[in-house]
């Protein structure tokens, strides 16, 4: 794991949402934008550990952090949870979509109502979380939205092609974005993060030899933490990656 030290000081004090903030990566971006002092807002559907994660943080924060219970696959839910994310901390002025669902199925036996239901968490919200966040963003003179895809979908994975679809998706909408969100000052990146091994990766889908397996292919012979992907975030939030837009970075330790 490498930790970050950096100080982004025009963090301070920014509204910063973190969807699917509850667990894993989510969470330990939580944890970074605290570090900054920023004003941090975080939704996830998993009640119990994202009310523990505001709470131990709070304790050590600038500012309460503020957790908001939300299903994000309900376009009306996600624009009434970003109104009161705006209406209790400000404008939102960085964006981190990184809550996704990272799940297997057969190809035969994949239903219409599975598909959907796969795209809704995994790509639609992720347009509707940014259309919603974007007018605040504009009215206060700019911010960052960052999105999280995955290496994934470049590995011709058997078992994921909706999540890898939505993905690739992601890739797509983050340029389309930065094109028309650019003349408002507004900057849309994304990460794509390679294995990274997080509690639920470990109980879920991987094992000591598919981890392994991984490290194999990687050039860094290190196994990525949640932790790993902060650093990244960070500095495409920041002002020093102010002339960056439209743009992909891969975190993947060196498989690609
Ligand atoms: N962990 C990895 O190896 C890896 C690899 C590549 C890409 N990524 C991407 O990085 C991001 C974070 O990965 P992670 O492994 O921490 O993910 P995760 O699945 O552990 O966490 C995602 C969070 O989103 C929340 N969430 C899920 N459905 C939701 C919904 N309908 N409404 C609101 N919140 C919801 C979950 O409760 C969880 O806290 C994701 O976008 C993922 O696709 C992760």
């Amino acid at each position: 794991m490498t930790e970050t030290q950096a100080n982004f000081p025009d963090l301070k004090d920014r509204t910063v949402l973190i969807t699917g903030g509850g667990s894993g990566i989510g969470a330990a971006l939580v944890e970074g934008f605290v570090q900054q002092g920023a004003k941090v807002a975080f939704i996830d559907i998993a009640e119990e550990p994202s009310k523990a994660l505001a709470a131990r943080l709070s304790a050590q924060s600038a500012h309460p952090v503020a957790f908001y219970h939300a299903d994000l696959r309900d376009v009306g839910t996600v624009k009434s949870t970003v109104a009161a994310v705006e209406s209790d901390l400000g404008a939102i002025r960085v964006l981190v979509n990184n809550a996704a669902w990272d799940d297997r199925h057969e190809i035969d036996t994949t239903t219409e109502e599975y598909w959907d239901n796969n795209q809704a968490i995994n790509l639609k919200q992720v347009f509707f979380v940014s259309q919603a966040a974007a007018p605040g963003m504009r009215a206060a003179g700019g911010g960052a939205i960052i999105n999280f895809s995955s290496i994934v979908f470049k590995m011709n994975p058997p078992h994921l092609s909706a999540y890898a679809t939505a993905k690739a998706g992601v890739i797509g909408l983050t340029k389309s974005l930065a094109g028309r969100f650019g003349p408002e000052n507004i900057r849309v990146n994304a990460v794509l993060p390679g294995m990274v091994v997080t509690e639920r990766q470990m109980e879920r889908w991987l094992t000591e030899e598919s981890i392994a397996k991984t490290i194999e292919r990687q050039c860094l012979k290190h196994v990525l933490k949640a932790a790993d992907l902060v650093g990244p975030t960070l500095f495409l939030a920041s002002n020093s990656a102010g002339s960056i837009t439209a743009q992909s970075i891969i975190v993947d330790g060196g498989i690609f």
